[in-house]
C-alpha cells in the first residue's frame, strides 16, 4: 500500500477489532483512525482512541456517554453514544470500515457503512446472516464494496480472484470441529470448555458457536450470499488442523486453496491491502512441523447446528435471523450458566419449528423487528423450560 489510508472500527475493543489495530499499529505512518466504537468497555475504548488519534469514539450504552467523556478529557477525540451514534460512525467518510461487532447488534451500523457506498470489511457474520439480500441488495444499489473477513471466506474470496462463479462446482467451507469434537458428553460441557477453542483465540459468542458447530452453520448462510453459486454446491469438511482455510474447485478438477496460520490478522491484512498485500508479523507456515493434515465429514447428530442452518438457508425468507436470534439468545443463557451445553441447538430447532415464519423482510426495519420477535420467543421458551 502506497497511500495513506483512512480506517473505522466498529467493535475495536474485540478480538477482531484487537488484531485490526496491532496492524495499524505497525504502520502506524500509514493510517488515519477515524472512528472507533465499544459497546460498554470505555476504558479501553478511551485508551486506544487516544493511542491511534481517533476523531470520534463511540460507545454503545448511551448512559456511558458521560464516563467516556470524563475518560478522553484532555484529548482531541470527540466522544458520542448510544445505537443512533454507532450508525453515525460507520457513515463517516472512512477509506475502509472494519465491521467487527457480535451480533444482530452490528446489523445497523454495517448497513450505515453499506449505505455510505464505501468498502466494508466485514468480519460481523451475523448481520449478514440475519439480513441476507436486504444487505446484499444495499451494496448492489449504493455502490458499497463487502471484502470479507471470516477466515473462510476470506480464502474463498482469495480462491475465486480471477475466475468466474460460473466454472464453480464446489466451494468446501473447512471447520475445525471446535473443542468438543471428541468430548462424550455434551450435556456436562461448562462454557469454559465450550470456548477453549484448540486453534484460534476469539471471543466468547463465536468461541461458543465452533464449538456447537453453529459458526459453521453460519458461515454456510454468510458464504452462499457473498458466493451466490448455489446452496447445493457448498460442502463443510473437518479438518482439526486449521491450515486450510477453505478451497474452490473449478469444473476442470482443479482445486484452489489458501493456508495460512491461525491467525486472524492474516485475513484481515488481506482486507486493508486489498488488492494489494501488506505486511504481517504472522508466523510463517511450516508444513513440516505440522507434519499431517486430517479431513472428516461433520457428524450432523451430535452437532445438528450445520443441519438447521442448511434448512434455514434453504427455507430462506425469515428463517436465517431467526436461526441467529435463537442461536443469540441461547448461547448468552450457557455462557450465564443457565443451560446446558446440548440446549443451545435444541432450543434453535424449537424456535424455527414453532409455527409460521414472519414473511420475508424486506427492509433493515423488518429484519430487526423479526430479530426481536425470535429473541422474544426464544426466552419466554427458556423460561417455560
Ligand atoms: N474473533 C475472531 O477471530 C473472529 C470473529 N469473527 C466475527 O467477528 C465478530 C466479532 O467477533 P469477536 O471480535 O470475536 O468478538 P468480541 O466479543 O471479542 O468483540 C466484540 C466487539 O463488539 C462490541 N460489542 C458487543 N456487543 C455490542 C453491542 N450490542 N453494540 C455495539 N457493540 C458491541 C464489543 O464491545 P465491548 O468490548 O465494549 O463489549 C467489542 O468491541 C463476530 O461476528 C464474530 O463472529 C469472525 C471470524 C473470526
Ligand atoms: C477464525 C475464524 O474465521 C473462525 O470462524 C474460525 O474459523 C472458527 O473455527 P471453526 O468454527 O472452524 O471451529
Ligand atoms: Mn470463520
Amino acid at each position: 500500500m502506497n497511500e495513506r489510508r483512512s480506517i473505522t472500527i466498529l467493535g475495536a475493543t474485540g478480538s477482531v477489532g484487537g488484531s485490526t489495530l496491532d496492524l495499524i499499529r505497525r504502520d502506524r505512518g500509514a493510517w488515519d483512525v477515524v472512528a472507533l466504537t465499544a459497546h460498554s468497555n470505555v476504558d479501553d475504548l478511551a485508551r486506544l482512541a487516544r493511542e491511534f488519534g481517533a476523531q470520534l469514539a463511540v460507545i454503545g450504552e448511551e448512559h456511558r456517554l458521560g464516563d467516556l467523556r470524563e475518560a478522553l478529557a484532555g484529548s482531541d477525540v470527540e466522544a458520542a453514544a448510544g445505537a443512533q451514534a454507532l450508525c453515525e460512525a460507520a457513515a463517516r467518510p472512512a477509506d475502509i470500515a472494519v465491521a467487527a461487532i457480535v451480533g444482530c447488534a452490528g446489523l445497523a451500523p454495517v448497513m450505515a457503512a453499506i449505505e455510505r457506498g464505501g468498502t466494508v470489511a466485514l468480519a460481523n457474520k451475523e448481520a449478514l446472516v440475519s439480513a441476507g439480500e436486504v444487505m446484499t441488495r444495499a451494496v448492489e444499489r449504493h455502490g458499497a464494496r463487502l471484502l470479507p473477513v471470516d477466515s473462510e471466506h476470506n480464502a474463498i474470496f482469495q480462491c475465486l480472484a480471477g475466475n468466474s462463479l460460473d466454472d464453480v462446482r464446489w466451494i468446501t467451507l473447512t471447520a475445525s470441529g471446535g473443542p468438543l469434537r471428541l468430548v462424550g458428553d455434551l450435556d456436562s460441557v461448562t462454557p469454559a470448555q465450550a470456548v477453549a477453542h484448540p486453534n484460534w483465540d476469539m471471543g466468547a459468542k463465536i468461541s461458543v458457536d465452533s464449538a456447537t458447530m453453529f459458526n459453521k452453520g453460519l458461515e454456510l448462510i454468510e458464504a452462499h450470499h457473498l458466493f451466490p453459486v448455489g446452496l447445493d454446491r457448498f460442502r463443510i469438511v473437518v479438518h482439526p488442523q486449521s491450515v486450510i482455510h477453505s478451497m474452490v474447485e473449478y469444473r476442470d478438477g482443479s482445486t484452489l486453496a489458501q493456508l495460512g496460520p491461525s491467525d486472524m490478522r492474516v485475513p484481515i491484512a488481506s482486507c486493508l491491502a486489498w488488492p494489494e498485500r501488506m505486511d504481517t508479523p504472522c508466523e510463517p507456515l511450516d508444513l513440516a512441523a505440522i507434519g499431517e493434515l486430517s479431513f472428516f465429514a461433520p457428524d450432523e447428530e451430535r452437532f445438528p447446528a450445520t443441519r438447521l442452518a442448511r434448512e434455514a438457508a434453504e427455507a430462506g425468507g425469515a428463517a436465517p435471523a431467526v436461526l441467529n436470534a435463537a442461536n443469540e439468545v441461547a448461547v448468552a443463557a450457557f455462557l450465564a450458566g443457565q443451560i446446558k451445553f446440548s440446549r443451545i441447538s435444541s432450543l434453535v430447532a424449537q424456535v424455527l419449528d414453532g409455527g409460521n415464519l414472519p414473511p420475508a423482510p424486506q427492509s433493515l426495519e423488518d429484519v430487526l423487528m423479526l430479530d426481536r420477535a425470535a429473541r422474544t420467543r426464544a426466552s419466554n421458551l427458556l423460561e417455560t423450560g
